[in-house]
């Protein structure tokens, strides 16, 4: 099975939080599903490097890199995943999507009434634990 080493930032603006919509997928269980954006690390790249790159290709925002959030791994029915999340902030509050569908800024406690994609339920509800 496919391994991926992936990174996500979780953008915070006060008590809000940055939550895109995938758009479609070939694997309908990730099709439209929520997540955190980031993408895989390339071969070279540390984790930060990676979210960096990753964050101005997807959206167009610069972003400070904080503290390590959490790390998952996730088993995916045709793939799994190393998921580390970083707490992040934007420069700007403005975004492009370029490949996501849609966003949200959402107070954590907000978080779970969105369709999230499965690896990501650790993250939430750690989020809205704190
Ligand atoms: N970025 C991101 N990916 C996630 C999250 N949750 C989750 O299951 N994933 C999965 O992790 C994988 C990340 O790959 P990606 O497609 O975002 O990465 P990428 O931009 O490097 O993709 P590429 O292969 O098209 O270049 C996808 O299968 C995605 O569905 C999340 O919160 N953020």
């Amino acid at each position: 099975m496919k391994h991926h080493e992936v990174v996500a930032a979780i953008i915070v603006d006060g008590p809000q939080i940055l939550c895109l919509q995938r758009g479609p997928s070939k694997y309908e269980y990730i099709a439209y599903k929520y997540e955190f954006p980031g993408g895989k690390v390339e071969a070279g790249e540390t984790q930060q490097q990676a979210l960096v790159r990753e964050i101005k290709e997807e959206l167009e925002l610069d972003i400070q890199v904080g503290e390590h959030f959490m790390t998952v791994e996730h088993e995916y029915a045709d793939f799994k995943i190393t998921m580390h999340a970083f707490l992040c902030q934007a420069g700007k509050a403005q975004l492009t999507l370029h490949e996501h569908v849609a966003y949200q800024w959402l107070p954590a406690p907000q978080l779970p009434t969105l369709d999230w994609a499965a690896a990501d339920i650790p993250f939430v509800a750690k989020l809205v634990a704190q």
